[in-house]
């Protein structure tokens, strides 16, 4: 084990052909916190939780988690391992049920009764999902279709939770519901978690540190409880912001 922490991220480095989308991040999480991720578009916010998940090869640096070290592991071993990742944009299987969506969720991990009792599980985490039991993914609201990439990660019973950018094209209400729902869930199941958003607001309610990453590195780390906005707005514009920025920021 990597000191005391669960997750453990040391100078990790990212390019796509010549182009460097992280360049040296580290992080240090504890086990059952919640770290938020701010940062403009392209920042690097997806690749930094693809790089933890396996989704795409590392350069430099490396990670640990729960005294593994994940730095270059497949995707799936990491998922095995107990990392799941729920991207950005609600990939559910459109033409799948919402059931069929959480089986294939689980069925890596559990068979047979087993996998019915995780799948009752997430119905019950996610009752709104239940109501739309056997109806197609892609029919289900934006909100729903969140609902279920979230109950289908969560069907492999992870302990590091990696979100991105949740709150993306929902209304207000709606995201309120789905960060209620983590908020429940973090507690009683001791998730620890990272989840991206591209403005601030959610984050400074839901997590414990924010950590605001402009072109490929953190330009600001700090409890969320100690931090102002103009702080946090200097590190994400990393020049002088207008107020109508600052205001959409927050
Ligand atoms: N598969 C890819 N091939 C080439 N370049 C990529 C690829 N994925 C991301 N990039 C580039 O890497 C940088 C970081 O992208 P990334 O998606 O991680 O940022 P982000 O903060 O998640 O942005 P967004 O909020 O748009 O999701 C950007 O410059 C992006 O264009």
């Amino acid at each position: 084990m990597h000191g005391s922490h669960f997750l453990q991220i040391r100078d990790l480095q990212v390019s796509y052909g010549g182009s460097v989308a992280l360049r040296g991040v580290s992080l240090k999480v504890p086990k059952g916190r919640t770290v938020g991720i701010i940062g403009p578009n392209g920042a690097g916010k997806s690749t930094l939780l693809a790089a933890v998940a396996g989704g795409v090869s590392v350069l430099g640096g490396t990670v640990h988690f729960d005294g593994r070290d994940l730095t270059g592991a497949k995707a799936e071993t990491i998922a095995s391992w107990g990392v799941s990742l729920v991207p950005e944009g609600r990939h559910s299987f459109g033409s799948m049920t919402v059931e069929e969506n959480l089986l294939v969720g689980g069925y890596l991990r559990y068979s047979g009764t087993a996998l019915r009792n995780a799948m009752e599980t997430q119905l019950q985490n996610f009752p709104r999902l239940r109501e739309r039991f056997r109806q197609p993914a892609g029919k289900l609201s934006g909100g729903e279709q969140q609902m279920l990439v979230i109950a289908r990660a969560l069907m492999t019973q992870p302990r590091l939770l990696l979100l991105d950018e949740p709150s993306l094209g929902l209304a207000p209400k709606i995201v309120d519901e789905v960060y209620a729902i983590l908020a429940e869930l973090r507690s009683s199941l001791g998730l620890t978690i990272i989840v991206n958003e591209q403005t601030s607001r959610r984050i400074l309610q839901f997590a414990d540190q924010v950590h605001v990453l402009r072109e490929g590195e953190f330009r600001l780390s700090s409890p969320t409880s100690q931090i102002s906005s103009e702080e946090l707005a200097s590190a994400y514009f990393g020049h002088q912001h207008g107020h109508d920025e600052k205001a959409e920021l927050i």
